[in-house]
């Protein structure tokens, strides 16, 4: 088959799915898809200019960059031409036929049928130029890449329905025409004035004009009827306008252009900084996690300009890791324009920025904080187990960041984790050094740990932490305001710091009645657990494990199992309360082998309370049923 001829493919599958779906749920949305086209219209002419930076004859002796659009009422047909980039044959089949994006099949498992819910997550997936198919029944899309001959153009051509067709064609002028044959209910948007205002809400602060036909009254001039482009949009690029000349609703469209997030973003820090350094950033946070979130490898970063001119998306040299979900662009005036992802890595202005830049999403975030508990708290459910990455990552910040936490403690009466750091060190008691904290599975398992009990009768805040982070992230974190964190579940209880003087000398009268029976339970136990002792924690339970001070809690050892890595032995301590009817009538048992038995089940009661597994569960059931059977004689 020679080039020239036409030639039909089929849309991946992932395509098919979408847009069906997509025409469906976005229905209600449908006047987006301008917004999407001119977004992309305009991304054209940036990494025109770019490449133009080091090879001008790109620009074909054209370097007025500008989109038009255009209508014909009688024909219901709208046009988007922009003079960018355009693509070649194989982009057009690399880039319209398929979605490069990662997370597509996550996402449409993720689909419910609810047209409602599916069309919040596919505007955060971002469907750009296949938004026209909301409109149109028949999209051609005529396009040549700059710098190739003018007989290597393409015609992509679709109804949407599974199939397109490609077919070499001569085309004078570079970039790319986009022609939708509208539906024939959607002749509203064939219209000037629906045009014009389409481009006013949403892509005003596109900084390249975009042009649009209008009307000439027929006494004008020649006397003739007609049409003249004029540009719609002021054209000057979002970031360089004053912030006094940039209402909230081109903040948030600008989010949209930059982020290709449908969604609005939940706050942005907009500034330019002169002197040592030069530059001005435009910071966002989204008000949705974005499906990859958690996929290392996924796009990062910000869209990075010098001196006005476009250079790349997602340069991730100027976040840290945990502050992926950032959105936004940086204008340097300090880079030079051929800056590579290989020179970024070298330059110390790149550090210097990632630093301000860093200390400024701190900021905002501390602000919203402060400023508006239920924003920042959809923030923190988003984006909280992200930023709980920080304190290993960036040291220098670790305490800013921790001021940031939240979580649920046992003065809530729910597993919202509204409580920070700062509130906690507020409430503490008047000896309390610590911070106490226990982590496990979920809030339920947590906030009903035996472990609490001594906490919650002298009412002494703990926070629990059932995030898989938390354990990794505390250890990294080590104090906060010079408290240091202490895992309820670890070490004997430090009484000193909690009780009066009197109930630590009662504990310790406690300890000193029950050495035989510690004994007796620790003789019965050998080899199962490392000691055994009279506990302070419990009140109502008889009994519970603890593991030694440096080493790892229950919930750390289960999740490391889990993962098939090999968890060190820890020094395992039951603690028994003698003031719980079991323990206290269990030194009256004068039969050595039924003591025995029901020092083993009161240990794999300790293992169960904790939402531990069993060590032995066959023996623990065969000891329970023969105590039950006794009872019963
Ligand atoms: N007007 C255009 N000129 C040149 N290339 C284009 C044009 N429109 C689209 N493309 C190419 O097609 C690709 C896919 O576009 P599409 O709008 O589907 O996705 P996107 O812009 O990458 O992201 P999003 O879907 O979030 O908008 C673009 O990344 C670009 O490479």
């Amino acid at each position: 088959m020679t080039a020239t001829q036409k030639e039909t493919m089929g849309f991946k599958t992932e395509v098919k799915q979408l847009l069906h779906l997509m025409i469906h749920s976005l229905y209600s949305n449908k006047e987006i898809f301008l917004r999407e086209l001119v977004s992309n219209a305009s991304d054209a002419c940036d990494k025109l200019r770019f490449e133009a930076v080091s090879n001008s004859a790109l620009y074909e002796g054209d370097s007025e960059l500008a989109v038009h659009i255009d209508f014909d009422k009688e024909k219901n047909t709208v046009t988007i031409q922009d003079n960018g980039i355009g693509m070649s044959r194989d982009d057009v089949v690399n880039h319209l036929g398929t979605i490069a994006k990662s997370g597509t099949s996550e996402f449409l498992g993720k689909l419910s049928g609810d047209e409602k819910k599916d069309s919040q997550l596919i505007g955060q997936f971002g469907v750009g130029f296949y938004a026209s198919f909301i409109v149109a029944k028949d999209v051609v899309v005529e396009t040549r890449r700059a710098g190739l001959a003018a007989n290597e153009a393409v015609r992509w051509q679709s109804q949407g329905e599974g199939e397109f067709s490609l077919e070499n064609i001569e085309q004078a002028e570079r970039g790319t025409k986009i022609t939708l044959h509208l539906k024939d209910d959607e002749s509203e948007f064939a219209d000037s004035f629906r045009l014009r205002n389409l481009i006013k809400k949403y892509s005003d602060h596109i900084a390249i004009p975009i042009f649009l036909p209008q009307e000439v009254s027929s006494d004008d001039a020649d006397g003739e009827n007609k049409q003249i482009p004029e540009a719609v949009n002021d054209a000057q690029a979002l970031w360089t306008k004053p912030k006094s000349d940039i209402s909230d609703e081109d903040y948030k469209e600008f989010y949209k252009h930059v982020s290709h997030d449908w969604q609005e973003p939940l706050a942005w820090s907009h500034n330019k900084v002169e002197g040592k350094l030069d530059y001005t950033s435009l910071l966002y946070i989204p008000s949705q996690a974005p499906m990859d979130l958690w996929n290392r490898d996924a796009a990062r970063g910000l869209k990075l300009y010098t001196q006005r001119v476009y250079i790349m998306d997602e340069a991730e040299q100027f976040l840290p890791l945990y502050l992926r979900f950032v959105k936004g662009i940086l204008d340097s005036n300090d880079l030079s324009l051929n800056v590579s992802r290989e020179i970024l890595q070298q330059d110390k202005n790149v550090d210097s920025i990632r630093s301000a830049l860093t200390k400024r999403v701190l900021d905002m975030l501390t602000k919203m904080a402060k400023k508006d508990e239920e924003k920042y708290a959809k923030f923190w459910a988003q984006f909280g187990e992200v930023l709980k990455e920080g304190p290993a990552e960036d040291f220098a910040n670790k305490e800013k960041i921790a001021s940031l936490f939240r979580f649920a403690s046992t003065q809530g009466n729910s597993d919202s984790a509204t409580v920070s750091l700062t509130d906690y060190i507020s409430r503490m008691k008047e000896n309390q050094k610590k911070i106490y904290y226990v982590t496990g599975e979920n809030y339920n398992a947590v906030f009903n740990s035996p472990h609490l009990e001594f906490f919650k009768k002298n009412n002494i805040e703990v926070l629990l932490l059932t995030q898989r982070v938390d354990e990794w992230m505390i250890s990294h974190l080590a104090n906060f305001e010079e408290k240091t964190f202490q895992d309820i579940t670890k070490g004997e209880l430090d009484l000193d710091e909690l009780t009066g003087e009197e109930e630590k000398a009662a504990a310790e009268t406690l300890a000193e009645d029950n050495k035989s029976l510690v004994e007796r339970i620790a003789t019965a136990l050998k080899g199962e657990v490392s000691k055994v002792r009279v506990t302070a924690r419990l009140t109502e339970s008889p009994a519970c494990l603890v593991v030694g001070q440096n080493d790892m809690n229950d919930s750390l050892r289960q999740m490391l199992a889990a993962a098939g890595q090999e968890v060190p032995e820890a020094e395992s301590t039951l603690e028994v309360n003698p003031n719980h009817p079991l323990i206290a009538t269990m030194d009256k048992e004068q039969d050595e082998e039924r003591f025995n038995d029901l020092a083993h089940v009161i240990y794999g009661q300790a293992q169960l309370a904790q939402g531990s597994q069993l060590q032995k569960p066959a023996e623990y059931v065969a000891k329970l049923n023969k105590l039950l059977h006794d009872l019963m004689k």
